[in-house]
C-alpha cells in the first residue's frame, strides 16, 4: 500500500508553506545539537544510568527540541506535532519525558497511551519503553492482539487483595479492579476491543497521548478509535461546554491553564498530546481530527521532507524485462549484507521472493515479508532478520514503515515509489541514527525524468547512477530462465490450490444451507 499524496504536494519543490498559522512558525530541530546526556536538565539519574546501559551517551536534536518543552522550560504546555526524518530518534523522543514526568506518580493507573498503525511497531516501540520504564518503577503494557484477548487483559488489568488497601477509587472502578500498567503501547483494533469489552480498563486517568506514525493512523479511521479516545478522556466539564451555545466559547479556555479533569478530588492536567512522523501531514482537516491544543510544530530545515543524511540514493537502470537479473547482479554485489527490497504490492512480493529463491545458491538467505503472510510468521522473519539470520527481506510497503532494524546497510526499491512519501519511508529503514546507508531504485530509461522530479521534494539533486557491469547480467541469465520456469509451476501449483480450497469451502457452504 503505497502513501497517497496529499493536496499540499503542489508545494512541495519549494519551500513548504502550510496552511495552518501555528505551523508556519515552527522550531526548526535542524538547528539544533546532540546534547551529551550528562547536560540534560533535571534528567532523572535513575533514566541516565538505563539510557548509558543500552550504549546512549547523548540526546539526538529532535530529542533535545522534545525534552525541552516537555520536561524543561515547557512543562508540556502546548501538544506537539513533531516532523522529524525517519531514524532520528523520534520514539524516545517522546518516550523518555512521559516515563520521567510519571516516575513520581503515587498510585498506579493508566497515564500513557501510544498508538500504532502495526503489531510490529508497536512490539518495537514497547521495547524501547520497556528499556526505561522499570527503572523508575513504571509498568509498560502492550495491546496488540499478540496473544490471546485473555492473556493480554491479564497482563492489564489486575486484581489486587482489598486488605491491601489498593482500591483508590471506589467510586469509578469495580473494587477488585485496576491497572497493572502505567503506560499502554498499542494498535486501534486491540486497544478498541478493550475499551469496549474488558472490564476495568478505562482511560479515565490518562494523561498523555502518543499518535505515532500520525499520518498513516488518520488516514485510517480504524472503528473510530480517534474520537471515542478523546471523547473517554474529555472532561466532563469540557465535554459539557463542546454542546453549549458559543456565548460559552471563552469558557473552554479553561482546559489552558491546566485543571480541568477531576482525579479523586484533585485537579489533574489536561490530556497532552504528541503526534510524529517523518512525514507529518499539514492537511488542516486531518490534524483538526486530533482537537490538538495551542499546538507547536518541530520540524527539520526548511522542506517539506527530509531524507537521513547520511543517507546515499543511486539509482540502477535497467529494462523491464532484466530487472530480476539486475537484482540479483546488485545482491551479488552487497555481500550479505542486510538488505530490504521494496515491491509495489504482496503479490509481486511473493513472486519475487520465490523467483529469488530459484536462482540456485545465491549464499544469501532471502525472505518475504508481506501482509499477505500470518502475523506470527512475520513476527519470526522480523526476528531472524534482527538476528541476522535472514540477510534479505523482500517486503511489501504496508509493513515497514517505522521499522527499526540494526545493521540495515541497503533498500532497494524493486518497483519505483510513486510517491516521495513512500520513497521516504522506505529508504528511511537505513541510515537510522546516523548511520550510513544506500537506497538504489531500480528504473527504466522512462521513469528517470520523473524519479529525478520526485527526489526533488526531499531536496535531494545527487541521485547518482550505479551501473551493474554487463558480464555479471550476462552470466545470471541461464540460470534465470531455468528460475522463471520453477517460478511459473510454482504458481500454477499455488493457483490450483487456492481453487481446490474454494471449490471445497462453497461445496462445504451448499451442505451447510
Ligand atoms: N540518543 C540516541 N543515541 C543513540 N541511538 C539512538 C538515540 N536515540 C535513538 N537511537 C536509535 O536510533 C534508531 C532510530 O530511532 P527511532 O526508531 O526512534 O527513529 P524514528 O525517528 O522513530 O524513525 P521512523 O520515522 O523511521 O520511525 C533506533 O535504533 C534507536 O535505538
Amino acid at each position: 500500500m503505497e502513501e497517497p499524496t496529499e493536496q499540499s504536494n503542489k508545494n512541495d519543490t519549494k519551500k513548504s508553506v502550510p496552511v495552518l498559522p501555528w505551523m508556519r512558525s515552527p522550531v526548526d530541530v535542524s538547528l539544533i545539537d546532540e546534547c551529551p546526556l550528562g547536560h540534560v536538565p533535571f534528567l532523572d539519574p535513575r533514566l541516565d544510568l538505563a539510557l548509558r546501559n543500552t550504549g546512549i551517551t547523548s540526546h539526538f536534536p529532535v530529542q533535545v527540541a522534545v525534552w525541552q518543552e516537555t520536561i524543561g522550560p515547557g512543562s508540556f504546555e502546548r501538544d506537539l506535532c513533531v516532523n522529524s526524518p525517519t531514524g532520528s530518534g523520534k520514539t524516545l523522543a517522546y518516550a523518555l519525558p512521559i516515563v520521567q514526568v510519571l516516575s513520581t506518580r503515587a498510585v498506579k493507573c493508566l497515564r500513557a497511551l501510544v498508538v500504532l498503525p502495526t503489531r510490529d511497531l508497536a512490539l518495537q516501540v514497547k521495547e524501547v519503553f520497556a528499556t526505561i520504564a522499570p527503572a523508575v518503577g513504571l509498568s509498560v503494557g502492550l495491546a496488540v492482539g499478540q496473544s490471546s484477548i485473555a492473556d493480554e487483559i491479564s497482563g492489564l488489568i489486575k486484581r489486587p487483595k482489598l486488605e491491601a488497601g489498593l482500591c483508590y477509587d471506589p467510586d469509578n472502578l469495580s473494587p477488585e479492579l485496576q491497572s497493572s500498567v502505567d503506560i499502554l503501547v498499542a494498535t486501534p483494533g486491540r486497544l478498541m476491543d478493550h475499551i469496549n469489552n474488558t472490564k476495568g480498563f478505562t482511560l479515565e486517568h490518562l494523561c498523555y497521548l502518543v499518535v505515532d506514525e500520525t499520518d498513516r493512523l488518520l488516514r485510517e479511521a480504524y472503528q473510530s478509535w480517534l474520537p471515542t479516545v478523546l471523547r473517554l478522556t474529555c472532561s466532563s466539564d469540557e465535554s459539557l461546554f463542546r454542546h453549549m451555545p458559543s456565548t460559552f466559547g471563552s469558557l473552554k479556555t479553561i482546559r489552558k491553564f491546566g485543571v480541568e479533569r477531576g482525579f479523586k478530588g484533585k485537579s489533574f492536567p489536561r490530556l497532552v498530546k504528541m503526534v510524529l512522523s517523518a512525514t507529518l501531514t499539514q492537511d488542516p482537516s486531518k490534524l483538526a481530527q486530533l482537537d490538538l491544543h495551542h499546538p507547536l510544530f518541530l520540524t527539520t530545515g526548511q522542506m517539506r521532507y527530509r531524507l537521513p543524511e547520511q543517507l546515499e540514493s543511486y539509482k540502477v537502470i535497467c529494462g523491464s524485462n532484466l530487472k530480476p537479473l539486475y537484482l540479483v547482479a546488485l545482491l551479488q554485489t552487497l555481500q550479505g549484507e542486510k538488505c530490504i527490497v521494496f515491491t509495489s504490492s504482496v503479490e509481486s512480493t511473493h513472486r519475487l521472493c520465490t523467483l529469488l529463491n530459484y536462482f540456485g545458491d545465491l549464499r544469501i538467505k532471502i525472505k518475504e515479508y508481506s501482509g499477505l503472510q500470518r502475523q506470527s510468521l512475520r513476527s519470526k522473519t522480523l526476528k531472524a532478520f534482527r538476528a541476522g539470520k535472514i540477510q534479505v527481506l523482500v517486503s511489501s510497503d504496508a509493513m515497514t514503515r517505522g521499522m527499526d532494524v540494526e545493521g540495515v546497510r541497503n533498500v532497494i526499491n524493486y518497483d519505483t515509489p510513486a510517491y516521495i512519501k513512500t520513497y521516504i519511508h522506505r529508504a528511511g529503514r537505513t541510515a537510522r541514527a546516523g548511520q550510513a546507508g544506500h537506497c538504489f531504485t531500480l528504473l527504466h530509461k522512462e521513469e528517470v525524468k520523473r524519479f529525478k522530479k520526485l527526489l526533488q521534494k526531499a531536496d535531494n539533486n545527487s541521485c547518482h547512477v550505479h551501473s551493474v557491469p554487463s558480464e555479471s547480467i550476462e552470466s545470471l541469465r541461464p540460470i534465470y530462465t531455468t528460475a522463471l520456469e520453477k517460478l511459473k509451476g510454482s504458481v500454477e501449483s499455488e493457483t490450483y490450490r487456492k481453487r481446490k480450497i474454494n471449490v471445497k469451502s462453497s461445496t462445504q457452504g451448499k451442505w451447510k444451507r
